[in-house]
């Protein structure tokens, strides 16, 4: 069974405006509403490829009553823990650039924290837990070092999706996979990451301090996935970028609903690829049918090693 964690879920709020004014009165002309944060993406994605999931995690108040409509409506199971406030809601402003403004999210006691722990710890050896997303600053910061050590523990499958100083602390705990944007993978050793080289060699890094499969997205260039003596490189296909929010928690989502069907990481890993780039090219996130259109796009190769 695949489980999401979102510890700060949202109502992703987009709104359009034409040549957005700081300062001045912006009317907007598009808008939409979507639930939000990076589980309940990789959630929804997940879904749409045919692995049903249960999306775990913190929600409260209108917001949260409205995630969980739209959960449900998805066919997506929740057993999410209620909080006193209610659940963020971030803005995505699309103008000539795409700009985001992520609340902080409602206060999340040390009670309701426990019991989220509890919930972790009731999964079975050979589930997946994916925990995505930043960790509030009322969350103790090093929650996703204590889930790891309970998957470990129990033989639970940890994916652990997260940046920052979250994704410092996860670095040298044995999880299943790791994502970072070659941006986060650059701020984690306190360097630039601007070539396939470079990815590979602090890839190889976070593998040798205890994640099974690594993938680091590049945006447009592309990703590179690592895990033991194998390295590949993957193109992303061309097509018009409209949304690139959520787009590596597609990837996320690809990976991992193909590898735990049984495929090879080569699959796997051009799945993740197809994923992103199909919610790329669209508003919302990507559904199937785009995911299996792409697919054929997307050129996985291995790299030669005497390259590192
Ligand atoms: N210009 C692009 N053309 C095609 N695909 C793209 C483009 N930009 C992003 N993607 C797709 O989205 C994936 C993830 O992109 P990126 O490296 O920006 O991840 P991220 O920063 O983790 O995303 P997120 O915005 O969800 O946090 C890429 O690997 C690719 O599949
Ligand atoms: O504030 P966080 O938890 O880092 O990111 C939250 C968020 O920006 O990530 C998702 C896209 O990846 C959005 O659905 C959501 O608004």
């Amino acid at each position: 069974m695949i489980y999401t964690c979102t510890l700060n879920p949202s109502v992703d709020y987009i709104i359009h405006v034409e040549q957005f004014s700081q300062g001045g009165l912006n009317r907007g002309t598009d808008t939409a509403y979507y639930p939000g944060g990076k589980g309940i993406n990789v959630s929804r994605v997940l879904q749409q490829l045919g692995q049903q999931n249960t999306a775990l995690g913190f929600l409260g108040g209108f917001t949260g009553v409205f995630i969980k409509q739209e959960l449900d409506k998805a066919h997506i199971t929740h057993d999410f823990i209620e909080t006193d406030g209610p659940t963020r809601v971030n803005m995505k402003l699309k103008s000539e650039e795409e700009t985001e403004i992520n609340g902080p999210g409602p206060a999340i006691s040390e009670e309701q924290e426990q019991k989220l722990f509890q919930k972790i710890a009731n999964l079975n050896k050979g589930d997946y837990l994916v925990a995505a997303g930043s960790v509030p600053s009322t969350v103790s910061s090093d929650f996703y070092v204590k889930a790891a050590e309970i998957c470990r523990k129990n033989q639970v499958n940890m994916i652990a999706d997260t940046s920052s100083n979250a994704l410092k602390k996860i670095v040298g705990q044995e999880v299943f996979l790791v994502k970072p944007n070659h941006h986060e993978l650059g701020e984690l050793f306190d360097t630039t990451i601007t070539t396939v080289e470079d990815a590979v060699y602090y890839g190889r890094k976070l593998h040798e301090q205890g994640a099974k499969h690594v993938i680091i997205s590049m945006g447009g260039q592309g990703a590179v996935y690592v895990s033991g003596d194998m390295y590949l490189q993957a193109n992303v296909p061309a097509g018009e970028v409209r949304n690139t929010v959520g787009s590596g928690d597609s990837m996320v989502a690809g990976f991992l609903a193909s590898i735990s069907a049984g495929s090879k990481p080569e699959k796997a890993f051009q799945t993740a690829v197809a994923a992103g780039s199909a919610t790329a090219f669209q508003d919302d996130l990507c559904e199937r049918a785009d995911v299996d259109s792409l697919l054929p796009h997307v050129t996985v190769h291995s790299l030669d090693k005497g390259r590192f």
